[in-house]
């Protein structure tokens, strides 16, 4: 899948502000972004790339900043080693587990290695909302566990479920580039037990997990959490996260709504991950 980079200069610059604009860049196909020195540069597929709507969140924009954007056409090729060159760095998180990518050297000792070749694809670790699930799965039992992990971007979060003991997962996104990727990853990590499907919440019908990982954003959540819901077993977890803190009321509203409370929420620079279980 070919990207359009959209370069976004906001003066005066505020970390908040990038923030913000990077959550509502969200809702409009975009779906990577990386804060660079006074801009953002974020990324959405060609296809679903939309200027006129772009140019409608500015104008909407609820900050007083000037910000002006610059459009960059990304060849599928070249995303390889843009990451390798600038973006990813290894990672270590809560002192078990070190993501990094195969043409690192000098990693980290941890119990959990993970090899991760990015690509395109979303999940290295970097992100806090990444980095928030994986402290949830490093606590918890997982042992002989369904796990499913939707939206699985580079499969980061299935790996790490089936290292540490998860029998049989599921892999699910909607991107072509994000499948192909997690394919390779799963490979690289010689993990088996992963299947990996492309599409989206359709494909979850009749279907039971025992921990549910859905790293997306709010309105996807909002919008396909009744079917998270439906293939939850009864004594299950469901861990969303994806969304700020101030989005908990809604997503808890919604949990609510479907069976499910809410019982703990972690966070990270405003960054949230959720647990819910069955009421
Ligand atoms: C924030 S990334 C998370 C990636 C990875 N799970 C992680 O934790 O780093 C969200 C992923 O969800 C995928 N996605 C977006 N909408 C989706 C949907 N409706 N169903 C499944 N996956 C979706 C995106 O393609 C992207 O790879």
């Amino acid at each position: 899948m070919d990207y359009v980079e959209v370069r976004f200069f906001i003066e005066p610059y505020e970390e908040y502000i990038s923030d913000v604009l990077a959550a509502e860049l969200g809702e409009i196909g975009f779906n990577s972004f990386v804060p660079a020195e006074k801009s953002l540069d974020a990324y959405a597929p060609k296809n679903i790339f939309d200027e006129a709507k772009v140019k409608s969140l500015l104008s909407d924009f609820p900050f007083e900043a000037s910000i002006e954007y610059q459009i960059t056409q990304i060849e599928s090729k070249n995303w390889n080693e843009e990451w390798e060159k600038h973006y990813f760095e290894p990672i270590v998180i809560g002192s078990d587990c070190v993501i990094h990518s195969s043409f690192h050297k000098d990693v980290p000792k941890a119990k959990y290695d993970i090899v991760i070749d990015p690509k395109m694809a979303f999940g290295t670790g970097h992100h806090e909302t990444t980095s928030l699930v994986i402290g949830q799965l490093l606590e918890m039992n997982l042992e002989g566990k369904t796990v499913l992990d939707m939206g699985c971007g580079t499969a980061v979060l299935a790996i790490l479920a089936a290292m540490r003991g998860a029998s049989q997962l599921l892999a699910i996104d909607i991107d072509t580039w994000c499948t192909d990727n997690s394919l390779e990853n799963i490979e690289i990590n010689k993990i088996t037990g992963i299947e990996v499907k492309l599409g989206g919440a359709e494909l979850l019908e009749g279907l039971h997990f025992d921990i549910i990982l859905a790293n997306i954003n709010r309105n996807i959540l909002l919008a396909d959490m009744q079917q998270y819901a439906s293939c939850l077993s009864a004594e299950g977890e469901l861990y969303m996260s994806g969304f700020y803190v101030e989005d908990i009321p809604l997503i808890e509203a919604e949990a609510n709504r479907n069976g499910l409370k809410l019982i703990d929420y972690k966070e990270k620079n405003k960054w949230v991950v959720v647990k819910t279980i069955k009421e």
